[in-house]
């Protein structure tokens, strides 16, 4: 029961709300003001134009494919202009500043470092690089009297099989500041048992990971993404819905791997926007998260792609609040969802709820 003091559920409180995100791209998240400067900085020469509106818009607009294949292709441009030590700092240290300004407590903030190699940096320069941006940015965050977290997720690209390295390379930085790994990249085609190596070496070095998987395929990579690999949690993970069969009257059955899915609690990472840019969900209104969100499956909500989705942490939740009516109550369960699901240490982890998160929700509430 909300007290009558409580705060009204605006876009303006939401960005002032505590959250936690587990799943946005470094890549997909840089100003386009940033991807200008630093394409004027580099002699980057393909940029579909060099006015900052119109560039946002584009791409949004081409973002907005119906497929993850051509969504993936905007990725050209921002990854074009982040090939030298100085970008990554940059575009990393206003991630955080960005995130903390709308509000984020803890961030887990991906990106795949073999995208980067164009003029020759090492994978370890690159971690090195990007680690010093999120150190940076948390500091000019803490001036504005915002206090970020960030843990940093290393992606292998699922077309690329360099995933063993990329693996041997999160564990290499797993002690300053690389908290787990991913695969990313098209899904159809691309199993994420392809990788299996990488996944053994990384249970093996009791390291985190989550896999994208339910995205643009179905059940059998979710399945494959827990059973084969181990996934801790599902980038996505949409596609769950289709081992759910609501019928006329209202009644839920799950079938045996929705079930376990829930049962184990396993995270969620759904980021609504993208679904809908990549076809993957019809619209917010439609999209699973309201259904996945009654049955108490482990749901957080994610951002996905700043730049492509033209959104941000506090956005997506008013998105949701928008379609689906929720409350204080329920931003506050996503975001200690969120918060238990991080693969950061469990005091930590902890810490931020009890300190941070319950407060401020506290405070909203009344
Ligand atoms: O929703 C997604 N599904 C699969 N791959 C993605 C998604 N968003 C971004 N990337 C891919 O991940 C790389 C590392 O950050 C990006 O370069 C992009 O190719
Ligand atoms: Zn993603």
């Amino acid at each position: 029961m909300l007290s009558t003091n409580s705060v009204p559920v605006t876009p303006e409180a939401i960005r002032t709300a505590p959250k936690v995100l587990l799943h946005d791209h470094l890549d997909g998240g840089l100003r386009p003001a940033t991807v200008i400067d630093l394409a004027d900085a580099c002699g980057y020469r393909d940029l579909p134009t060099s006015d900052v509106g119109e560039l946002g818009r584009w791409f949004t607009e081409a973002a907005d494919s119906g497929s993850l294949v051509r969504y993936l292709e905007t990725f050209a441009h921002t990854c074009g202009v982040m090939q030298s030590t100085e970008a990554l700092v940059r575009v990393a240290a206003e991630c955080a500043e960005d995130l903390a300004a709308d509000g984020v407590v803890y961030a887990e903030v991906r990106y795949a470092p073999e995208l980067f190699c164009e003029n020759g940096l090492s994978l370890d320069t690159i971690v090195e690089a990007v680690q010093e941006g999120f150190r940076i940015g948390a500091v000019k965050a803490k001036e504005a009297g915002r206090t970020i977290r960030i843990g940093t997720l290393l992606c292998a690209m699922r077309q690329n099989a360099r995933s063993l390295e990329i693996a041997e390379l999160a564990v290499r930085h797993r002690d300053s500041g690389v908290v787990g790994f991913d695969i990313a990249g098209p899904e159809a085609g691309f199993p994420p048992t392809r990788n299996l190596d990488a996944f053994e070496y990384l249970r093996q070095q009791n390291a985190h990971f989550t896999i994208h998987a339910g995205e643009a395929f179905g059940l059998p990579s979710i399945w494959e993404a827990i059973q084969h690999c181990g996934a801790e949690r599902l980038g996505h993970g949409v596609r769950i819905v289709d081992d759910i069969k609501v019928a006329g009257d209202g009644s839920v059955q799950l079938g045996r791997l929705a079930s376990y899915v829930r049962d184990r609690r396993i995270p969620l990472e759904m980021c609504p926007s993208s679904n809908v840019q990549t076809g993957a969900a019809p619209s917010i209104a439609e999209h699973p998260i309201g259904l996945l969100t009654k049955l108490r499956f482990r749901v957080t909500v994610n951002t996905d792609n700043r730049l492509m989705s033209n959104c941000l942490p506090s956005t997506e939740m008013a998105a949701l609040v928008d379609a689906f009516g929720y409350d204080w109550a329920d931003l506050r369960w996503f975001t200690i969802n969120a918060m238990k699901s991080a693969f950061i240490g469990f005091d930590e982890r902890l810490a931020i709820i009890n300190d941070v998160i319950k407060p401020g929700y506290a405070a909203l509430m009344g």
